[in-house]
């Protein structure tokens, strides 16, 4: 298992920061990064399942690009900020989707539909010299062996040396904490023995399968 899964520091994750996605779910462009927590109890690794929580009748899968931090800091600023970062994950933000929809109407945050039980997938860790440059980099996810997302991180709207500035400036960062940071366009449904495989470039990737809880 990955020692920053062990470590079992705070996931901070980012949504809508590709341009896309936010169009295909109806949402407006944000004007600074949306945060938002998953407890640590969402992570699980290979070998493991993700489980359809109970009540959700619309599970998303969310390819992402996690970035593992290994240093603590806060107020980071933009020009400081890589060197923060001691590598990176290939992450699913599992996300029931209708329970989402139903909490935005009543303003209400997004804990329940991003935090359950194993929302949070992630591959082995990813040393940061394997990723020279981590904002052109092809993020990819099929079910069943489909392509359904297939991004680059060159297209967030905020860039990652901006995300570590503007969450360190809410947040202490510390090592072993793990950010998301946001979802390309293609998210959709997962249902029980759905096989969900996802990618980072060439460098790494994962198998899930998806079942009841
Ligand atoms: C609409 C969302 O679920 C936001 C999100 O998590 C993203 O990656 O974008
Ligand atoms: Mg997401």
């Amino acid at each position: 298992m990955a020692r920053f899964v062990e470590a079992g520091k705070k996931i901070v994750a980012v949504g809508r920061n590709y341009a896309e996605h936010a169009k295909e779910l109806g949402n407006a462009l944000p004007t600074e990064p949306l945060l938002f927590l998953k407890p640590t109890t969402a992570y699980i690794t290979e070998g493991q399942a993700i489980k359809v929580p109970i009540t959700c009748t619309s599970l998303h899968h969310e390819v992402e690009l996690g970035i593992v931090i290994g240093e603590k800091g806060a107020d980071i600023s933009e020009s400081d900020a890589m060197k923060y970062v001691l590598g990176y994950t290939l992450a699913l933000d599992m996300t029931d989707r209708a329970k989402q929809e139903e909490l935005k109407k009543k303003g209400q945050p997004w804990s329940v539909c991003k935090g359950f039980d194993t929302s949070c997938p992630v591959s082995s860790f990813i040393p940061k010299e394997k990723i020279p440059d981590p904002q052109n980099i092809r993020l990819w996810l099929k079910v069943n062996e489909e392509m359904k997302q297939d991004g680059n991180t060159k297209d967030m709207i905020f860039t990652i040396p901006h995300l570590i500035s503007f969450i360190s400036s809410k947040f202490t960062l510390e090592p072993g904490d793990l950010i998301l940071t946001g979802t390309p366009s293609g998210v959709g449904p997962v249902q029980a023995g759905d096989v969900i495989e996802a990618g980072v470039g060439d460098i790494i990737k994962v198998t899930f399968p998806v079942e009841k809880k």
